[in-house]
């Protein structure tokens, strides 16, 4: 028994669009999350890109805006899309601002009251749901890892945190510096307390500077220069000055006229797609 339950399945490019229920050991409440299944799945195990989704965002957002599924049947890719928080803690404040709380869990593990006992979006991603999708055709040993804005920040974190978990990481314009950016601070202050230390530690900027070249095969990163919130909350420039102290090859890309929307996203999906899909396959 996975303890899956199936909501709904579609059919989509030759594979099946997927969602599911269940209940989290590590959030303590129900989660949903969708999954596609590449044709090729119908063969054997196929590898695993994991699409961290933004603020605001549901399991469904990406789903339905970032046309990944045509790429992902191309290259034989599933795609697994969490939400971005717990929902019905019902905690004080946790619906009154969209930055914080439902739908901007950060992808950290909290450690302040009351959100601590709830707010696991790390362990939820790193270790709760590779043990769900190893009761689907899927190869959990063989798992890349994107995302955009917050998750942008949850994917390059994450992946740094965990390089035996993720062989491939890439982001859409992401949170790159959370800990000097305001969306970054509040987020942290709230889910972590108040010491920058702590704060380091999930900071893909801080995390890059003393890694040593960990994912040889490069990290993709697609920015657009009309995006409203690049310049308060993004420094895509602090984590390129990261990458080349630690030596990590990065392919930034910086794309005039683009916002930080889904047809951004869409504009630029098939080469994330393949990206990974270059580094799984081996
Ligand atoms: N409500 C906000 C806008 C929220 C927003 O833009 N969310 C982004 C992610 S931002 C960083 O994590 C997103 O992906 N939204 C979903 C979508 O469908 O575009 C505001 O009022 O500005």
């Amino acid at each position: 028994m996975s303890g899956l339950q199936l909501l709904s399945e579609h059919r989509c490019f030759g594979g099946f669009q997927r969602f599911y229920r269940h209940d989290s050991r590590e959030i303590g409440l129900p989660m949903q999350f969708a999954v596609y299944l590449p044709p090729q799945a119908e063969q054997g195990a196929v590898p695993v890109l994991v699409y961290l989704a933004g603020l605001t965002c549901t399991e469904e957002t990406a789903t339905i805006k970032a046309g990944a599924q045509q790429w992902a049947a191309q290259h034989g890719l599933a795609l697994v899309m969490p939400d971005t928080s717990p929902r019905g803690a019902n905690l004080p404040g946790d619906s009154d601002s969209w930055d914080f709380g439902v739908g901007a869990g950060f992808y950290v593990d909290a450690t302040e009251q009351p959100w601590a006992a709830h707010y696991r979006m790390e362990s939820y991603v790193v270790r709760e749901l590779p043990e769900l999708l190893k009761t689907l055709p899927l190869d959990v040993s063989r798992m890349g890892i994107c995302g955009h804005s917050m998750g942008g920040h949850g994917a390059l974190t994450l992946a740094l945190k965990y390089p035996g978990v993720f062989r491939s990481v890439s982001a859409f314009a992401p949170i790159a510096a959370p800990g000097r950016c305001p969306w970054g601070q509040k987020a942290f202050a709230g889910y972590l307390g108040e010491d920058r230390e702590v704060w380091k530690r999930h900071d893909a900027s801080e995390l890059m500077a003393q890694a040593r070249n960990p994912f040889p095969e490069g990290i993709l990163i697609d920015q657009g220069l009309a995006d409203k919130f690049l310049a308060e909350q993004l420094y895509p420039e602090a984590f390129e000055a990261a990458c080349a102290k630690a030596g990590q090859p990065l392919t930034l890309r910086r794309h005039a006229g683009y916002d930080h929307g889904y047809y951004f996203i869409q504009s630029f999906m098939a080469d994330h797609v393949v990206h990974h899909a270059g580094v799984l396959s081996k």
